[in-house]
């Protein structure tokens, strides 16, 4: 059963000249721990923010365990527990206050839903006294969590959550909305983090207020096999010219210490490459195939769309 009906949504700003969502339509089953991966800009607030109810799209339709966004705006915000990227807590209320007034607001107790909140809430315990504005970042991000959790609700939004946590925090996080996810609760989140496509059941990519592709992470990766090369030389700079002018050459990116060049031929050779960058006087050549990633599968992607 879908838990999130998503139906041409579009939404513009600027009397219609910003587009942050362009006809997007994809479903999120119940239960499923759903990954929205773009970059900044790309749309993931702006759709949150319609499912949430807080904004009304242009056109399109969509619901949220069978409410509808626009008529039965109530009963979502009943269901519906929202972790906003930006200024979800009150800085100036202590950790305690904060989560007495988000459980106050949806008419409950802290202590009615304690039990969904134990886990990530004994971290953040000691200090409870603590101002919001004073924790630091991994610490904010679960107490923005247990607020957005104290109401039980049945889906969760969480916009890009992990921007801006030190990788251990990140870890913690994911483990946090898996254990979330045992408990039957419907998780979309968003990030701009590739790497962390692996760790949803399945993903919407997202870039300039397009779906590019909704799948599990295997999928989408079977589906985009591209022929790829990892080079690098003694000068970087060059031999990026130098493989985006090669003749069999699809595309070529610099990804850390390799550049990624996209080959026409499936059985391109890394001969014919290594005469030609030999040819262009290139020193010190490696040349390695490689199964593309996620990363690799984006810019592909993005370059298709
Ligand atoms: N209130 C607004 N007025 C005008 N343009 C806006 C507004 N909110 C968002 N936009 C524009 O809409 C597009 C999508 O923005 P959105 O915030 O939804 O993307 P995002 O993927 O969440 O990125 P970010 O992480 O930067 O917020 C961007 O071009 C953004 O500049």
């Amino acid at each position: 059963m879908s838990s999130v009906i998503i139906e041409n949504i579009t939404k513009t700003y600027e009397k219609g000249i910003v587009k942050a969502l362009d006809n997007v339509s994809f479903e999120v089953k119940s239960g499923e721990l759903f990954g929205l991966i773009g970059a900044d800009g790309a749309g993931k607030t702006t759709l949150f923010r319609i499912l949430t109810t807080l904004l009304i799209p242009d056109s399109g339709k969509a619901t949220v365990a069978g409410f509808d966004v626009i008529k039965d705006l109530k009963q979502i915000r009943q269901i519906v527990g929202y972790m906003p990227g930006k200024f979800s807590l009150y800085q100036d209320l202590s950790i305690e206050e904060n989560l007495n007034f988000f459980a106050t607001v949806f008419g409950t107790t802290v202590e009615e839903n304690f039990e969904l909140i134990r886990d990530i809430y004994v971290q953040i315990e000691p200090f409870k006294k603590r101002l919001a504005g004073k924790l630091s970042g991994g610490m904010k991000q679960k107490l923005a969590l247990c607020c957005a959790l104290i109401h039980e609700p049945k889906v969760l939004f969480l916009d890009e959550p992990t921007t801006g946590v030190d990788p251990v925090s990140r870890k913690e996080f994911w483990e946090m909305l898996g254990r979330l996810k045992e408990r039957g609760i419907t998780i979309i989140v968003s990030t701009p983090y590739m790497d962390e496509a692996k760790l949803c059941d399945r993903i919407a990519l997202i870039q300039n207020s397009k779906i590019l592709d909704v799948d599990t992470l295997e999928g989408i990766l079977t589906k985009n096999k591209q022929n790829l090369f990892a080079v690098s030389s003694d000068n970087m700079y060059q031999l990026l010219k130098d493989l985006r002018a090669y003749t069999d050459a699809v595309s070529c990116f610099a990804f850390g210490q390799h550049h990624h060049l996209q080959v026409k031929t499936p059985t391109s050779s890394d001969e014919k490459l290594r005469a030609y960058l030999a040819h262009r006087n290139h020193t010190n050549v490696s040349i390695e195939t490689i199964n593309p990633d996620i990363e690799d599968t984006f810019i592909k992607l993005m370059q298709d769309a």
